[in-house]
């Protein structure tokens, strides 16, 4: 399917995301395209993440010299990685809705919240996953530090705890609004799921939260993906 997105300030023509579908990070670019009614516009090439295709010397050259997913590339070779990025990239192309702010202080609280989930949950959780289970097996994980990745773990349990105090006095992550906050904080569910750890059961705040944004039909077109990928 020749896929394109026509809008006036967008990079027209073909785009094709490099991804591992039902990841972590590929999720938070999923539920953002699903968002904004893109997501059937782009092509999906898959890169198999447990055979290390992402760490291969084209790939690094070529596409990502980070070697991670996902990877947005457009019609005249330009690149796109790191989520955030992606994401912003996303929600510029239309107005319907804005998940990265509409004023300026907006702007700053979402991309702050974007970065504390990351930090203090989803890499948590990621770097537990690289560290301290088998991860994506011993052909791709050619370093593990067992202690680095069980305290990771426990930054991650901290996160959530501290995720789940924020969601006692607003309904979502960066305030009063659904935003990119929250799907990147989708994405560490989803690595939970990953690694089998259970969200603290005391936070209960953030499991209505939880609760909350799989609502949206974007993140059930999500899951419905993720939970039949084989
Ligand atoms: N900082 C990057 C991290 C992306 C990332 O870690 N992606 C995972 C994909 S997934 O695990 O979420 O499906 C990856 O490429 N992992 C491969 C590796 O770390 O070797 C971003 O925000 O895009």
């Amino acid at each position: 399917m020749s896929a394109t997105i026509n809008f006036d300030n967008a990079i027209p023509g073909k785009v094709t995301i490099y991804d591992f579908p039902p990841g972590p990070y590929p999720c938070r670019v999923q539920i953002a395209l699903h968002e904004k009614k893109l997501h059937d516009l782009v092509d999906f090439e898959f890169v198999n993440l447990y055979k290390g295709e992402h760490k291969t010397d084209e790939f690094l050259r070529t596409k990502n010299y980070s070697g991670t997913l996902p990877v947005m590339e457009f019609a005249d070779g330009s690149l796109l990685s790191e989520c955030t990025a992606i994401t912003e990239y996303i929600d510029n192309l239309d107005g319907n809705p804005i998940l990265t702010g509409t004023t300026p202080f907006e702007k700053g609280q979402i991309h702050m919240m974007t970065r504390r989930v990351e930090f203090e949950f989803l890499e948590a959780i990621s770097l537990y996953f690289h560290n301290a289970t088998p991860g994506l097996g011993p052909t791709v994980e050619k370093y593990q530090n067992l202690e680095w990745g069980l305290r990771q773990r426990d930054r991650g349990i901290r996160g959530m705890h501290f995720l789940n105090s924020l969601l006692q006095k607003q309904p979502y992550i960066a305030g009063d609004k659904f935003s990119m906050a929250d799907i990147a904080c989708i994405g560490g569910f989803v690595f939970l799921s990953v690694v089998k750890l259970e969200p603290p059961k005391e936070c209960k705040a953030l499991l209505e939260w939880f609760d909350r944004v799989n609502e949206r039909p974007s993140v059930q077109e999500f899951f419905k993906m993720a939970n039949s990928f084989e």
